[in-house]
């Protein structure tokens, strides 16, 4: 079972599947603590605000409710829902911090093609075919060996910058990393002019990815 805060299809907004309609499951719980993090009410999984399976088949907004689900009874749900989009998101939170593999597995079985974002704090576990994004918090939580794992697993690596420091950590960090098919991504924090403009620039430089999300710009979640 896994601690469910929302379901909800959208349009993927960041990263190479940007502009893909995809259906989002953000799990409860982060102990990483990012200062700038857009969806704080993840944190914690408060018993208090444990719902029902129902409740949570709908944008949370910013109150940390949760279910607990298992990868059938999710499957079922977007069925219900009439969701028609073929990716699956697994997002949070930080998702690692569960085994995802079962759940990869059940989806990639009734033909969806899973993406997790992950912090890289967390060992990822996941099926072969699961799209990795790692966005990785760097002297945070979990520490080089595990951040490293995640890196060699990543399909994608999409940092978030706001000065060039954020780019000289990210360049010390990749350092040993084959990089060959991994896709870059620099994703500019809360939408700082400043920090876009920097991502831009290092983007062209590099020929690496903007990621700008998508979704804050068209206001939808
Ligand atoms: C909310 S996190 C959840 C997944 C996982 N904990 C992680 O950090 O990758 C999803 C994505 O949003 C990014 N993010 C969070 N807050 C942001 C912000 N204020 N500006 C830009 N990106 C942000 C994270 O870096 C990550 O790529
Ligand atoms: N539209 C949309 N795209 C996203 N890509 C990653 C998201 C996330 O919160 O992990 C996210 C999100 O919250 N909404
Ligand atoms: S690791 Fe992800 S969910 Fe956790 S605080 Fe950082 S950005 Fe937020
Ligand atoms: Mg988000």
């Amino acid at each position: 079972m896994y601690p469910v805060n929302e379901v909800f299809e959208t349009i993927q907004g960041e990263g190479k599947n940007s502009g893909l309609a995809a259906i989002f499951v953000r799990l409860q719980g982060c102990e990483v603590g990012c200062s700038w993090c857009d969806t704080k009410h993840t944190w914690t999984l408060d018993p208090a605000l444990q719902v029902s399976p129902e409740q949570v088949l709908c944008v949370d907004g910013e109150v940390g409710r949760w279910s607990h689900y298992s990868s059938e009874q999710l499957i079922d749900a977007f069925k219900a829902q009439g969701f028609q989009a073929k990716l699956v998101v697994i997002t949070g939170g930080e998702p690692c911090q569960y085994d995802l593999t079962e759940l990869c597995q059940a989806l990639e079985a009734k033909g969806y093609q899973v993406q997790i974002e992950t912090s890289g704090t967390e060992l990822v576990k996941v099926s072969d075919g699961a799209w990795v994004t790692v966005s990785p918090k760097i002297n945070m939580k979990g520490g080089k060996a595990v951040l490293v794992q995640a890196l060699e697993r990543a399909n994608e690596i999409k940092h978030p910058i706001a000065r060039q420091r954020h780019i000289d950590e990210l360049d010390a960090l990749l350092e040993g990393i084959d990089l060959t098919n991994k896709s870059m991504c620099l994703q500019p924090i809360s939408q700082i002019e400043a920090a876009t403009a920097l991502a831009m620039k290092t983007c062209i430089e590099r020929n690496w990815r903007l990621s700008v999300q998508m979704h804050k710009y068209l206001q939808i979640d």
